[in-house]
């Protein structure tokens, strides 16, 4: 049986879980597919193993002719020796991984300004719930690592994994799937301050940076064999949009999120299986020999909610000084952490 393996990072979240889901409904016969399930904590990975185990033997109709088996790695990007950990595991356990999902993200929000929010619902309801300005974020919040934690967390450690298992990926002919946003726009991207410390938009930001990261990157990725797709989800319903909502304005929400797609936006997605249609396009439908890569592959519903994939393309402005920035980033810290992992088992 042939084996795949696939990480998918920031599994247990809607858009990680979801996936899953389809891959597992369009990986080929007769694989083994290990599953490597990563998050910040154990008990998230074992509350979504259970949830794809249910899925498998449940609803997928692949018992059978797919089998499926479990892996882990904890991982926190803002923390550079816990990615090394994770490459260092990763590094011991395989030759080869087939598939990199990254999907883990963050933002620094710090709450919603309700005024600005029932301001745009009632001036726009369409961009209120498709371009949001009311997120509050904190500015200027540094990691640990004293990096932008929000630079970190979303492109440089994330990037920074992928550079350490560079050989894993090409034994693997891997497809690495970045998941980008529709709100990435490279208004929120100054180039004189690419660790977004100094932006109120550091999410988008990180988005746009992981835009321009993938035009600067996915060229020389194809000569190791590796395909690197940059993928927008759309806007779906999302754990972390929950702590911020009552159940008036969760279901004020999801009205605003169906009026915007019957008005028609094509990306009020709102479930996480049509949200995750871009990421398993790319890696299971689209033809690497003919698929353009220097586009943004979007998740889409049509007004009768129908899914589909609508690309975009990326305005690559800044994407050579994005990358020579995280090149030199890389090397310092291939610096900092060289002494970090010894052998300590000396063979007797
Ligand atoms: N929801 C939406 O409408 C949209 C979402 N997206 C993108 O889709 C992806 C998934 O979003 P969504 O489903 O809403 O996810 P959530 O915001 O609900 O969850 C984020 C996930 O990322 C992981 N994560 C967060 N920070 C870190 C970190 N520092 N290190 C490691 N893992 C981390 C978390 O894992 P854990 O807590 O288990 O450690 C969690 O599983 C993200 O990239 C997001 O930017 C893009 C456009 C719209
Ligand atoms: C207006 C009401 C009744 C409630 C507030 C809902 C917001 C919490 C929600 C509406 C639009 C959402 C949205 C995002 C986060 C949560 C909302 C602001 C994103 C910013 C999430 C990350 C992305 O990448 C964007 C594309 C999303 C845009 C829409």
């Amino acid at each position: 049986m042939n084996r795949k393996v696939a990480i998918v990072t920031g599994t247990n979240s809607n858009l990680g879980l979801n996936t899953v889901f389809r891959l597992i409904e369009t990986e080929d016969s007769n694989v083994r597919l290990t599953i490597v399930v990563t998050s910040r904590t154990l008990p998230r990975v074992q509350e979504v193993i259970v949830q794809i185990k249910d899925f498998y033997n449940n609803k997928s109709k692949r018992v059978g002719d797919l089998e499926i088996d479990f892996d882990y790695l904890l991982v926190d990007f803002t923390n550079m020796i816990s990615v090394l950990n994770a490459y260092y595991d990763i590094n011991n356990k395989y030759d080869a991984i087939n598939y990199l999902f990254v999907n883990a993200a963050q933002g620094i929000f710090d709450g919603i300004d309700w005024f600005g929010a029932v301001k745009e619902v009632l001036t726009s309801p369409l961009d209120a719930v498709t371009n949001p300005t009311y997120k509050i974020q904190l500015v200027g919040v540094k990691s640990k690592d004293d990096m932008g934690l929000i630079f970190q967390a979303n492109v440089f450690g994330p990037y920074y994994f992928i550079s350490k298992i560079l050989p894993q990926l090409s034994k693997g002919k891997a497809y690495i799937v970045w998941v980008s946003s529709i709100m990435s726009d490279p208004k929120y991207l100054s180039l004189n301050d690419i660790e977004l410390l100094k932006s109120d938009a550091s999410y988008e930001g990180s988005k746009r940076l992981v835009d321009l990261l993938h035009l600067a990157t996915y060229k020389d990725l194809k000569k190791l064999g590796i395909n690197q797709y940059v993928v927008q989800p759309g806007i779906f319903t999302s754990h972390s949009f929950s702590k911020y909502l009552n159940f008036f304005t969760y279901f004020g929400m999801l009205f605003l999120f169906y009026l915007a797609r019957w008005l028609g936006s094509p990306w009020h997605n709102i479930d996480g299986y049509k949200a995750a249609n871009a990421s398993v396009y790319v890696t299971r439908l689209a033809n690497p020999n003919f698929e353009k890569q220097d586009a943004k592959y979007g998740s889409a519903t049509s007004r009768d909610g129908m899914p589909y994939i609508k690309t975009l393309p990326i305005d690559p402005t800044g994407a050579s000084d994005v990358f020579a920035y995280i090149q030199k980033k890389k090397l310092e810290w291939d610096e900092k952490l060289k002494d970090q992992i010894v052998e300590t088992r000396v063979p007797v």
